[in-house]
């Protein structure tokens, strides 16, 4: 039975080479299928990955009826087995739905790839429809890591050196230097450096182990937190003679 199987995860935790070493190893075997993507990095039309494999896709534009592309490639290439869908979280709800459509009446295997969530941490409106309808949702086994060590959880945007959190949700980029003006480069976080918006530059200005506050200071006056009285038995027990 055909499936839609969603791998999600942050930026840079290997879903473009997943995808395509799973269009790699599916097309190895015979099996007939379709490639495509939104907004890749690398330009229109292309599936790149940071491991430096790439492969021609079809871009998903607004609008495009993806049901209807399904169909025409099954005319085509005389079946349909599957389909590869990269930068998911770019597509629009409706074009999720029409994915889901082509696996349930076709009977064709949909695996999808998106990064979750945005550079405010919302779920981007493709990412939330898969969430609603995917078969399966998988995280990436490779871990992108914070620059603490931990696992990254969340994408922070860059823009001149600065992590920012207001901003149009859609600025094509990467985790690296592309030399534009204004710079708007991505790093992963964990979240504990994320809320503190301590990027890998803000930790070396100020010292990789120090804290963004003072954790000695209290901002929560001490009679908040007043201990609470042992209750029946165990107070009495301490009135003693
Ligand atoms: N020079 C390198 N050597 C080995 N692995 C690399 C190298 N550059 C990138 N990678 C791997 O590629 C991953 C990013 O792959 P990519 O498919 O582009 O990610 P995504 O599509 O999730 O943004 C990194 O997490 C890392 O594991
Ligand atoms: C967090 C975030 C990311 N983007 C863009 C940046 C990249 O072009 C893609 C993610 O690609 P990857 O293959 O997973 O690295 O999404 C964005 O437009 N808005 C954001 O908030």
């Amino acid at each position: 039975m055909a499936e839609l199987v969603f791998f999600t995860g942050t930026m840079d935790c290997g879903k473009s080479t997943l995808a395509l070493q799973m269009d790699h190893n599916h097309a190895a075997r015979g099996r007939r299928g379709i490639v495509l993507t939104q907004h890749d990095r690398a330009g229109e039309a292309v599936i790149s990955s940071r491991l430096g494999l790439r492969r021609e896709a079809l871009e998903v534009n607004a609008g495009l009826d993806l049901w209807d592309l399904a169909v025409s490639a099954r005319v085509t290439l005389g079946e349909l087995d599957y389909v590869i869908a990269d930068e998911v979280q770019f597509y629009e709800p409706e074009q999720i739905d029409q994915l889901a459509r082509v696996v349930d009446e076709l009977d064709v295997d949909v695996f999808a790839f998106g990064i979750t969530a945005d550079f405010k941490t919302q779920l981007f409106p493709g990412s939330r429809r898969l969430f609603e309808l995917a078969d399966r949702t998988q995280l990436l086994q490779v871990e992108a890591l914070c620059w603490c060590g931990k696992r990254a959880t969340h994408n922070a945007r860059v823009v001149d050196g600065t992590m920012v959190v207001e901003g149009e949700q859609v600025v094509v980029g990467d985790t690296g230097d592309q030399g534009e003006t204004p710079l708007v480069e991505y790093e992963v976080l964990c979240r504990r450096h994320f809320m503190r918006r301590m990027t890998s530059h803000a930790a070396r200005t100020i010292g990789a182990q120090q804290m963004p506050f003072d954790l000695d200071v209290c901002p929560v006056p001490a009679s908040t937190f007043v201990a609470s009285e042992p209750a029946g038995e165990l107070s009495t027990a301490h009135e003693g003679p």
